[in-house]
């Protein structure tokens, strides 16, 4: 569905020149949910943008849905959706009149139109609103509009830009819930930038890390986390100097009574770390694992936070 190779964007800013895409290689095949994550800057935005012709590459090749993205944009476009950061629903019209005006756009017949709305309407469980003016709703019955609004021309590929940023918990969860279940409608492919890393790692089956241009990962969150991150365990002793004695055993050094390292199998190496601890008259107060997120795993490859920068977490 996506395969690009070497896509490449630079800005001309004055005399500068700013690299945003560094020849980026990508293989997104139908019917996957790829979270494209990175921290601000990255090139998240650049790259969907190119992808979806708003942004011509500066070098490189993109073919999105079939279509080559420099040489046959509207082709593209014609059979991807593209829901942005801003709104994208005017405030003239009411909820659905604003739906069959998008479908007019794609030349949809008025009655086609009418029944892809209320479809989508029902869909995204926006039928109670039908009847509203996009100004009046809450930011995230916006964002399932927004996303309806997208999907009007029953696209194969849908991109996301930040689709659930900015809204409460329980609207992003709501938000989720919808995409997940217009993938298993529509069987519909989806490639999204999140900040929230939690819901990269619950819900999409791929994970795509991008920083300064590159690529810099590529697995399913599982995968990451084993190969590129470790477990972590956390023991206390119950005074400074055992903690001491017990990080320099793990290889480590303490916080206070706290000794915290990364193996690649807590559940596996803790008794035998704790029995060594034992062995060495060294008092264990609590011990536990936890594994790790995708936030250690782009601290292992880039020795950086992606929670950095007011990312939100
Ligand atoms: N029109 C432009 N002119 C000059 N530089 C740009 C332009 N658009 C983006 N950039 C630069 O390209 C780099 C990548 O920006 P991009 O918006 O793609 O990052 P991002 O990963 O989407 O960031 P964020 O998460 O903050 O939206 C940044 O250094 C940015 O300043």
């Amino acid at each position: 569905m996506i395969h690009a190779r070497g896509l490449t964007r630079v800005f001309k800013v004055k005399k500068e020149s700013v690299t945003a895409v560094r020849g980026i290689d990508l293989d997104v095949a139908a019917g996957q949910l790829v979270a494209f994550l990175g921290p601000n800057g990255a090139g998240k935005s650049t790259t969907l943008r190119m992808l979806t012709t708003l942004l011509p590459p500066t070098s490189g090749t993109a073919m999105v849905a079939g279509h080559d993205v420099a040489k046959s944009p509207a082709a593209v476009r014609a059979r991807i959706g593209y829901v942005g950061q801003r709104n994208s629903a005017g405030e003239n019209f009411l909820v659905r009149d604003e739906l069959i005006t998008q479908g007019r756009c794609y030349d949809l017949g008025a009655r086609q139109a009418a029944l892809r709305a209320d479809e989508l309407l029902e869909l995204l469980d926006l039928q109670p609103l039908a009847r509203r003016k996009p100004g009046t709703l809450s930011g995230g019955q916006r964002r399932r509009l927004d996303i309806a609004l997208g999907l009007i021309h029953r696209p194969d590929l849908l991109f996301l830009d930040e689709p659930s940023t900015g809204l409460d918990p329980k609207s992003r969860a709501e938000i989720w819930e919808h995409i997940l279940r217009l993938r298993e409608t529509y069987g519909t492919t989806l490639f999204l930038t999140t900040h929230y890393l939690e819901e990269a790692d619950n819900m999409a089956e791929r994970v795509v890390i991008i920083d300064n241009g590159l690529i810099i990962a590529d697995g399913t969150a599982g995968q990451l986390k084993n190969d590129l991150a470790g477990d972590h365990i956390t023991i206390t002793t119950s005074t400074e100097e055992q903690a001491r004695r017990a990080a320099e055993l793990a290889g480590t050094t303490a916080e206070g009574t706290t000794v915290r390292f990364r193996v690649p199998n807590a559940a596996a190496a803790l008794p035998d770390y704790l029995r060594t601890l034992d062995g060495s008259g060294i008092k264990v107060t609590t011990a536990e694992t936890a594994r790790p997120t995708l936030d250690d795993v782009f601290l292992a490859l880039t020795g950086r936070s992606l929670t950095d920068d007011d990312i939100p977490t």
